[in-house]
């Protein structure tokens, strides 16, 4: 293993490994995040907070008028608003789907040499996150995707080549790997897209970008 220093996309580069995140030998693995890359997470905050804290008239006016109020400014202007919304039964399993996202990961999943995980945290407050993480994934993507689930605050520590995910910068706890093996590839979001990404940091638009491109990117030449 020959190991990179490097600061970007918020993290550090990972060991440039021979071959895959494994060494020599097995498949392709892709670490898929689950909000903000195959859920609406953000989308479900705003229409949320609209349905929920009804908008005095002025920034309804306000809001007609193109002053609009994205999901950063109400997280930053009403928190604990908006986390009773993500935090209330039902948000995590009522989320929309990313569009492009069940079909490019049935695709993912069928990709020789290649195996995928979606790779997600739970909230601190978990009572209902977690069971409906796992209720999403089955109505979604289907039984074989739940046994694909991997559950961590740390995704630092989980072993792969690629990691797509909506949040600029990774952390880990305080044993995270500070050089994880992934790339992790930034997925566009309303909250990151003012990003400017140092190279060889790369994005990922929308699953309508060339996924396909970046993970053949990433097999042993
Ligand atoms: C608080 C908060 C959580 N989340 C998601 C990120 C994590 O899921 P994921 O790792 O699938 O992106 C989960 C726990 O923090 O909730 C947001 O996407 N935005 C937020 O503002
Ligand atoms: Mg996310």
């Amino acid at each position: 293993v020959i190991r990179l220093s490097g600061a970007g996309c918020g993290r550090r580069l990972g060991s440039a490994r021979l071959g895959s995140a494994r060494g020599m030998g097995g498949p392709l693995r892709v670490l898929v995040d689950m909000d903000g890359v195959l859920a609406d997470f953000e989308g479900a905050v705003l229409r949320g907070f609209l349905s929920k804290f009804l908008l005095p008239f002025s920034i309804h006016f306000f809001w007609r008028n193109g002053f609009w109020f994205c999901d950063c400014q109400i997280k930053f202007l009403f928190p604990a608003k908006v986390a009773s919304i993500y935090e209330s039964p039902g948000f995590f399993l009522g989320l929309d789907p990313i569009p492009g996202a069940i079909e490019a990961m049935q695709e993912m999943m069928l990709m020789q040499d290649t195996e995928v995980f979606i790779c997600t945290s739970p909230l601190r407050k978990y009572e209902h996150c977690i069971l409906e993480k796992y209720k999403w994934v089955e109505k979604h993507l289907g039984p074989e995707f739940v046994e694909r689930i991997i559950l961590t605050r740390d995704k630092t520590i989980v072993s792969a080549d690629l990691l797509f995910d909506d949040k600029d910068t990774i952390r880990g706890l305080k044993s995270a790997e500070l050089n994880p093996s992934w790339e992790h590839i930034l997925f566009t979001c309303c909250h990151n897209k003012h990003i400017q990404l140092k190279p060889p940091c790369r994005r990922l638009l929308s699953w309508a970008d060339d996924w396909r491109a970046i993970v053949e990117s990433k097999r042993r030449k």
